[in-house]
C-alpha cells in the first residue's frame, strides 16, 4: 500500500517544477482515440491515473509506447469496443472514453467509473447530453452500452458547468454531423487544452475557456503533437506547503492565470506572492491568517481540488476560517484525519469550521482520497513530531515523486513501500 513519513518543522526553501495536468492529459488520452491516427503527447505526469489510462487505450487495441514524458498513441487499429471494468472503476475520467469512442466506433460499453470517494459523481449530465446528440444508451448490470448510427451536432444546454460532461460532449461532438453548441460548459483550463489539441488535429472548436463552446462537426483528425499544459493544482499544493512551513520556494513552469483564485487566498492568508511569466515565489508568514470565507466553485473560482490542502493550512491559522465545498457533497473526509494531528474542525454538511491551533502534531493518519491525502502530508510537513500517512496510491494518482520534489525543497519526507 505504501506510506509517507514525514518529520515537521524544516522551512521549505528553493525551486520545484510543475509537470502536465492530470486532468488535461486524462481527457486528452481518451481523445487519441477519435483520430484513427497518431497522437505524440508531451509533458507527461508520471501518474497511476495515466497508467491507468495507457491501459485502457491498450486494451481498446491501441498501441501505446511511453518514453519518460511522452506517450506516442496510434489508435488506428482499434479493435475493441468494451472498456474492462477493473480499469474503468480505477479512475473516473474512463468515462471520457464514451464520448470518444463513440466517435470513433459509434459504439461502446464501459460500466460506471470509479475514482476518489469524495460524494456520489452521477453521470446523468453525460449521459443526456450523448443522447441528444443521437446515442442510445442501455444501462444493465452496471454496465452502459452506447451506440449509434451517426451522431448529430444540436444545441445542448447543461444543468450545471460539468468538466466531465463538458468534455464527454465536445469529444463526441468532433466528427459528428453539423454544429454542437454546449451552453453553461465548463470553463476550466483543461478544457481548453483539450480544445487547442482537437484543433491541431484538425477539429473545429472555439469557446473553451467560456461557458459556450461550438463544435463544428469534421470528417477526419490527423496526426498531431500536443504538450500539456502545467498542473495548477499541483502548483498549488506546492504553494501551500511553502506558506505553512513559513518557506521561500519558487515554483516553476506555471501558468499564473490559472492560479488567481489560489493566490488570492493565500494572499488572504498572510502569504507574499511573487510571480513573472511562468513561474511564482511563495514566502509563507510568521503567523497564517484565518480565513473568513473560503468557497470552491467551478473555474474561475475557487477550485475544490484546493480545499483540502488549504484546511490544512488553515488549521494553524490565527482564528477560525470558514470552508463551504459547494461542488462535491463529501469531500471533507480530511478533517477527522486532521483532528488527529490536533487540528479542531467542525463539519456541518458543506460547512467546515476550523478553530486555527497554536501547533498541530504528528500522529498516524490514512489518505481517504487524493487530495485529502495531500492535505495530511502539508500538515505533516508542520507538525511537531512525526506524521505517517497510509494508502499514498490514493496521493500517487495525481501527484508525481510528491515526496522527492518535496525532499529537495527541504522536506523531511520519505516514501516506504
Ligand atoms: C479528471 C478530472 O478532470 N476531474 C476533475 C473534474 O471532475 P468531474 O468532471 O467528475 O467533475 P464535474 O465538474 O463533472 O462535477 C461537478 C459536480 O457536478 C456533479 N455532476 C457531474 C456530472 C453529472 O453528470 N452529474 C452531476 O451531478 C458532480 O457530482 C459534482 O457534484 O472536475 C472536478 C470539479 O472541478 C474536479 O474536482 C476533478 O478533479
Ligand atoms: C477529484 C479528483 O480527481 P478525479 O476526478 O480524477 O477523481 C482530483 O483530481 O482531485
Amino acid at each position: 500500500m505504501g506510506k509517507f513519513i514525514v518529520n515537521g518543522g524544516n522551512k521549505l526553501s528553493g525551486e520545484v517544477s510543475v509537470f502536465g495536468a492530470k486532468n488535461s492529459v486524462l481527457p486528452i488520452l481518451a481523445s487519441t482515440v477519435i483520430s484513427g491516427n497518431k497522437s505524440t503527447i508531451l509533458n507527461i505526469p508520471d501518474l497511476r491515473d495515466v497508467e491507468i489510462m495507457e491501459k485502457i487505450l491498450t486494451s481498446l487495441g491501441c498501441s501505446v509506447e511511453r518514453i519518460d514524458k511522452i506517450i506516442w498513441v496510434d489508435s488506428k487499429p482499434i479493435n475493441q469496443i468494451k472498456i474492462p471494468e477493473e480499469l474503468v472503476r480505477e479512475m473516473r475520467s474512463s468515462i471520457i472514453l464514451m464520448g470518444a469512442m463513440l466517435a470513433r466506433c459509434g459504439e461502446v460499453i464501459v460500466s460506471y467509473p470509479g475514482g476518489c470517494e469524495i460524494g456520489p459523481r452521477p453521470i446523468d449530465l453525460h449521459l443526456k447530453a450523448l443522447k441528444e446528440l443521437g446515442a442510445e444508451i442501455e444501462e444493465s448490470h452496471g454496465f452502459l452500452h452506447c451506440k449509434t448510427n451517426g451522431l448529430k451536432g444540436c444545441d445542448i444546454q447543461l444543468d450545471y458547468p460539468s468538466v466531465g460532461a463538458t468534455e464527454n460532449t465536445i469529444l463526441a461532438a468532433v466528427t459528428a454531423e453539423g454544429t454542437t453548441i454546449i451552453r453553461n460548459a465548463a470553463r476550466e483550463p483543461e478544457i481548453i487544452d483539450l480544445q487547442y489539441y482537437l484543433n491541431k488535429a484538425g477539429a473545429k472548436v472555439s469557446g473553451a475557456g467560456t461557458s459556450v463552446v461550438t463544435i463544428e462537426g469534421v470528417k477526419n483528425l490527423h496526426d498531431v503533437t500536443h504538450n500539456i499544459i502545467p498542473d495548477r493544482i499541483v502548483a498549488g499544493t506546492y504553494m501551500a506547503a511553502a506558506a505553512i512551513t513559513e518557506g521561500e520556494v519558487i515554483i516553476k513552469n506555471v501558468i499564473i492565470d490559472h492560479l488567481q483564485a489560489i493566490i488570492a487566498k493565500l494572499k488572504e492568508a498572510g502569504a507574499l506572492i511573487y510571480y513573472d511569466n511562468n513561474s511564482i515565489k511563495v514566502v509563507g508568514p510568521k503567523k497564517i491568517n484565518s480565513i473568513e470565507m473560503l468557497q470552491t466553485l467551478p473555474y474561475p473560482g475557487f477550485p475544490t481540488d484546493m480545499q483540502a490542502q488549504m484546511m490544512a493550512l488553515l488549521s494553524i491559522a490565527s482564528g477560525t476560517s470558514i470552508i463551504t465545498e459547494t461542488i462535491f457533497e463529501n469531500r471533507f473526509k480530511h478533517a477527522e484525519e486532521l483532528a488527529r494531528m490536533g487540528a479542531k474542525i467542525k463539519t456541518f454538511g458543506k460547512v467546515a469550521v476550523i478553530k486555527g491551533v497554536k501547533e498541530l502534531t504528528g500522529a498516524k493518519t490514512t489518505a481517504k482520497d487524493l487530495r485529502g491525502g495531500a492535505a495530511l502530508v502539508l500538515a505533516g510537513l508542520v507538525a511537531k513530531g512525526t506524521t505517517e500517512v497510509e494508502n499514498i496510491y490514493h496521493i500517487e494518482r495525481g501527484y508525481e515523486n510528491l515526496h522527492l520534489s518535496l525532499q529537495d525543497i527541504g522536506a523531511d519526507i520519505k516514501k516506504i513501500d
